[in-house]
């Protein structure tokens, strides 16, 4: 690839890629950092929450949250001091290559080899323990992988052609880690979850910029060229669905739970006046995945009583048999939730990370099942899912809103459109919304409580 110079690649100093002038920005500024007049508070700020985090025991509530602002303010650190170019070619090149680097290193086991010794490992040593499908990988390529991966700071790079696993390598290693580079990569030659993404741009040029993604044509459907939903081409195309269902183990793992005591309470609100009779049920995860939710929640409260219900499509379910733990009360069922619920009058009825995948229309419907189950002054629907702040979002909630619009044509949703899904169009009241810690102004995460009116 070869430079054109500061008059850019459409003959014109005001090029902005598809033969538009920008008239009133020059160029120059191309030559200074994104945003210097930040760095000294950012900085300011950057000791300040150093300082805190020394001082916090590790893990604990203010730990998490000054680690959190100290990662959000040293990005915001990075992004101010570096100049447009920069920042346009760390994004169009080194990432798009970190992200295939990573998958690589993982479907290859490079990450594996390197993680198997704790002392720096040459690319001869790291070569010698790839694993049979990967055994011929062509050295002097494995060596520039690696390269680039020390270069983004996955690796350390020791030495020449020398490198020693980060923690972060070492996790990819784990199925729930791994898998989410492999959902947006493949499986094979598809492009996968990322394709729609990329092609994003497009859906929403050739539709005039007039709508945004919906129904069931939307990006996803045309990247793939395909009529199926998100979850029926993973599905179509295995192991997308195995890596996909990995995948929100991962994005739940080391989260933090919404039965936990600063979150919800769940003796007040469930355990208290549960009906401890036959066949009652305390708690039905609707489609639940593999089951992470709900084990969590058996192994929390091993003596309350009544069934704990697992429900998902049947080849997830099957899935979760593999590592289910061993020993458990939770009863995993097969469970379509566009039809009639078969657990009538639960205590509680839970759904993580379900309404965001699907438009009003289809909540309603998938609501209306659950309420046709749930017993009036006793039965509550909890909803777990992120509400979007009016400002300050964070990029963990802008970004899973971003994929939604491009895999799924649905979204996360804000205070008030959860209460116009929730109240006006599924006829449900909201008696409470229960913020997981920090996440109050960050619209990560939220519990939203639900009963019949
Ligand atoms: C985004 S995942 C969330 C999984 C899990 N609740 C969690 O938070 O990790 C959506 C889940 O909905 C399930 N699902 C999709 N369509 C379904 C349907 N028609 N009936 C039941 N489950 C379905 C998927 O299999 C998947 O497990």
């Amino acid at each position: 690839m070869t430079g054109t110079g500061a008059n850019g690649p459409n003959g014109g100093a005001n090029g902005n890629g598809n033969g538009t002038a920008s008239p009133t920005i020059h160029p120059s500024i191309i030559l200074h950092p994104n945003d210097l007049a930040s760095v000294p508070s950012l900085i300011k700020e950057i000791l300040s929450k150093g300082s805190l985090l020394s001082s916090s025991p590790y893990n604990d509530h203010e730990y998490e949250t000054a680690r959190l602002s100290l990662v959000q303010a040293a990005h915001r650190l990075v992004i101010s001091l570096e100049k447009p170019r920069e920042t346009m070619i760390r994004q169009t090149w080194a990432n798009t290559a970190g992200f295939s680097v990573l998958t690589i290193g993982i479907e290859a086991g490079i990450w594996a080899s390197l993680a198997s010794s704790s002392s720096p490992q040459t690319v001869s040593q790291i070569h010698t323990r790839l694993p049979s499908h990967a055994a011929n990988f062509h050295k002097g390529y494995l060596s520039r992988i690696l390269k680039h991966a020390a270069a983004m700071g996955y690796i350390t790079e020791t030495g020449p052609d020398t490198y020693l696993a980060s923690n972060f390598i070492k996790s990819l290693t784990i199925p729930i880690m791994g898998s989410g580079y492999s959902v947006f990569s493949g499986p094979g030659r598809t492009g996968g979850a990322r394709l729609p993404m990329l092609a994003l741009p497009a859906w929403l040029q050739e539709n005039g910029y007039e709508k945004e993604p919906e129904g069931p044509m939307g990006p996803f459907q045309h990247a793939h060229d395909t009529k199926l939903n998100m979850f029926e081409w993973f599905h179509a195309n295995p192991p997308a669905g195995e890596w996909f269902n990995l995948h929100m183990g991962g994005y739940a793992f080391g989260r933090p739970n919404w039965f936990d005591d600063e979150i919800y309470p769940v003796r007040e609100r469930l355990i208290d006046g549960f009906k401890d009779r036959e066949g009652e049920a305390l708690l039905v995860d609707i489609g639940g995945g593999l089951g992470h939710d709900i084990e969590a929640f058996a192994s929390r409260f091993p003596d309350a009583k009544g069934r704990l219900v697992l429900q998902d499509l049947e080849h997830v379910i099957e899935q979760g048999l593999q590592t289910k733990v061993e020993g458990s009360r939770v009863e995993r069922t097969v469970y379509d939730f566009h039809t009639e619920q078969p657990v009538k009058g639960a205590r509680a009825y839970y759904m993580h990370s379900i309404l965001h995948d699907w438009s009003d229309d289809i909540c309603v419907k998938i609501i209306a099942n659950i309420k046709e189950a749930m017993k009036p002054g006793y039965s509550r629907l909890l909803i777990d899912e992120g509400v979007i702040p009016d400002t300050g979002a964070s990029w963990e909630a802008t970004g899973l809103d971003m994929i939604l619009s491009g895999l799924l044509s649905s979204r996360e949703r804000t205070r008030a459109e959860w209460t116009r899904l929730l109240e006006e169009k599924a006829g449900l009241k909201i008696n409470k919304i229960y913020h997981y810690l920090g996440d109050a102004s960050r619209g990560t995460t939220s519990l939203i409580e639900c009963e019949l009116v």
